[in-house]
């Protein structure tokens, strides 16, 4: 049985243990959240994980797999220290590996615990393209996130954009994939995620836009180099829990969950 520690129990966390409750071979042991999210926490637990323990720490012992669904403080808080402890983690947001030395901390942790750290691809596709892409050499990267305004509220297109009002795209960041994801948080974890698969995150070329006329979450890259060239345009369902969030980014977890012990891993 591989025991589970979800770190994050908003939108994903949630709709992953709707996903994972009657998986064999898998058990959430520990539902980890901040002390203010506890009471919303055991709620959902009672519901769907009732073996669970609701935490503000991952427990010392009995932990083999630690799931990020969290936000970017939860990857310095919670998962540098399960890697240390040789925890394995698979973690949703990528973004937070933009701040200075942050990856290479990540990647020293795992080194150290020794054990592997996962990042998922979450809202986007084509990583394992970049990824083997990379190995010829990669050209030019670049990504296109477009996004209702709706889902900008709360960043800091809402202090340069009066977004309710918006009635045409409106571009509200262009610039590298590692300053989107550090001013966008929650809104630029695939940015990060295209940047660390294929060019870095310095080179790899990212726009966002707030778009009155779409309602889905709309992700493009485009990618040339020694291997062809491709682009690829997906369009997401957001969660109804969070605007901002892909339901792929929940399946793109379960996947990578369900991996860990399918004997056919796809
Ligand atoms: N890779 C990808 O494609 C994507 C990645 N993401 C990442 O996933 C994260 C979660 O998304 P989503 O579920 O929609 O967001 P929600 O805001 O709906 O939920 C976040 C949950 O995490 C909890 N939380 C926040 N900080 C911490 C912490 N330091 N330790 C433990 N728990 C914490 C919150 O509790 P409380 O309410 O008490 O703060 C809440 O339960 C995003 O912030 C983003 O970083 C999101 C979308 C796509
Ligand atoms: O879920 C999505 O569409 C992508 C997202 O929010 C992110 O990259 O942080």
């Amino acid at each position: 049985m591989l025991r589970i520690a979800l770190i994050g129990c908003g939108a994903i966390g949630t709709t992953v243990l709707e996903l994972l409750q009657n998986d064999p071979g898998l058990q959430v042991s520990a539902i980890v959240v901040t002390p203010t999210g506890q009471a919303a926490a055991r709620e959902v637990a009672r519901r769907l994980a009732p073996q669970a323990v609701v935490a503000s720490e991952v427990p010392a012992e009995g932990i083999d797999l630690l799931v990020e669904a969290a936000g970017h403080a939860a990857v310095a808080h919670h998962v540098l220290p399960a890697l240390e402890r040789g925890v394995a983690c698979i973690v949703a947001s990528i973004g937070a590996l933009s701040a200075e030395g942050v990856a290479q901390q990540v990647e020293a942790a795992a080194v150290r615990g020794g054990t592997q750290v996962q990042l998922i691809s979450g809202g986007i596709g084509a990583i394992d393209v970049l990824a083997a892409a990379r190995i010829g050499g990669l050209d030019a990267v670049r990504y296109t996130g477009r996004k209702p305004p709706r889902a900008w509220k709360g960043t800091p297109a809402e202090q340069a954009h009066d977004l309710d009002a918006l009635t045409q795209a409106t571009v509200i960041f262009e610039g590298s994939a590692r300053d989107a994801a550090l001013r966008y948080p929650k809104n630029a974890n695939v940015a990060a995620m295209v940047s660390l698969a294929g060019l870095g995150l310095d080179a790899t070329r990212v726009q966002l836009i707030a778009d009155p006329a779409v309602s889905d979450n709309i992700h493009a890259v485009e990618a040339s180099g020694a291997f062809g060239n491709f682009e690829l345009t997906m369009r997401n369902r957001p969660l109804a829990a969070n605007p901002k969030t892909s339901a792929l980014t929940v399946y793109s977890l379960v996947r990578a969950v369900r991996n860990r012990v399918a004997a056919l891993a796809i």
